[in-house]
């Protein structure tokens, strides 16, 4: 919420890297919030149910619920168990496509997709309290269209580097609840990550009582 009062101007962070600040309005954040949660119970108890992959050996500490397709942490499945998975909501892909045009204004390396962005898969991230995400690169996907990221709830300290060195030199953000990341063209595989998630600072509108949703919208 400190943030909310100051100035935070949509701008390239990095090449192909841009940040839209407060994007989504308070009813689409509380709409967005209300459809995850509503997604999340039509599959609970199921093999598609929001859970904890396991990468590389380790558990994830943030849940995944897979939208048109399903990420297992190697890579993607059109059902599982004989069960469809859930499809990404036409006002999300509608969103998405807005983000990515907009986005292009303020990193040109985006213009390539600002009217051509056709998204298959949407995951759902929810990042309870004291969680985070490992600097990865989101590498699973075949086409070379940007990631576009929404962020609800608490907020996050979110890191991005270059696709050459996991190990930085880094650009920092911090995302609140509305704020909106795409990330396409030279910065398609760069390696990012979640340092951190500030815990009780959502607003209250959007109806999530605690911790982060993260919704990332992707192009196979
Ligand atoms: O939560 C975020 O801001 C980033 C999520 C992410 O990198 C991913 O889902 O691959
Ligand atoms: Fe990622």
């Amino acid at each position: 919420m400190l943030f909310h009062s100051l100035d935070r101007p949509a701008r390239q962070i990095q090449p192909g890297v841009a940040h839209l600040p407060n994007w989504l309005n308070a009813s689409t954040q509380a709409a967005l919030v209300t459809e995850a949660r509503e997604i999340a119970r039509s599959v609970a108890g199921t093999e598609l149910a929001m859970k904890r992959p396991w990468v590389r050996g380790g558990q994830m500490s943030a849940y995944i619920l897979s939208l048109g397709q399903h990420w297992h942490g190697r890579g993607y499945v059109q059902s599982l168990g004989g069960q469809r998975v859930p499809p990404i909501p036409e006002s999300l892909v509608t969103l998405a496509r807005r983000a990515v045009r907009e986005a292009a204004g303020v990193a040109t390396e985006l213009v390539p997709w600002a009217g051509d962005f056709d998204p298959d898969v949407a995951l759902i991230n929810y990042y309870p309290p004291g969680s985070a995400m490992g600097m990865h690169v989101d590498a699973h996907e075949e086409s070379s269209a940007p990631i576009v990221s929404f962020s609800l709830g608490d907020e996050a300290l979110f890191r991005i580097g270059s696709d050459e060195a996991p190990r930085g030199p880094w650009s920092d953000l911090t995302l609140l609840s509305g704020d909106v990341v795409v990330f396409g063209g030279p910065a398609r595989r760069a390696y990012h990550g979640v340092v951190a998630v500030r815990e009780g600072t959502g607003p209250e509108f959007t109806g999530l009582s605690e911790g982060r949703i993260n919704i990332t919208v992707r192009q196979m």
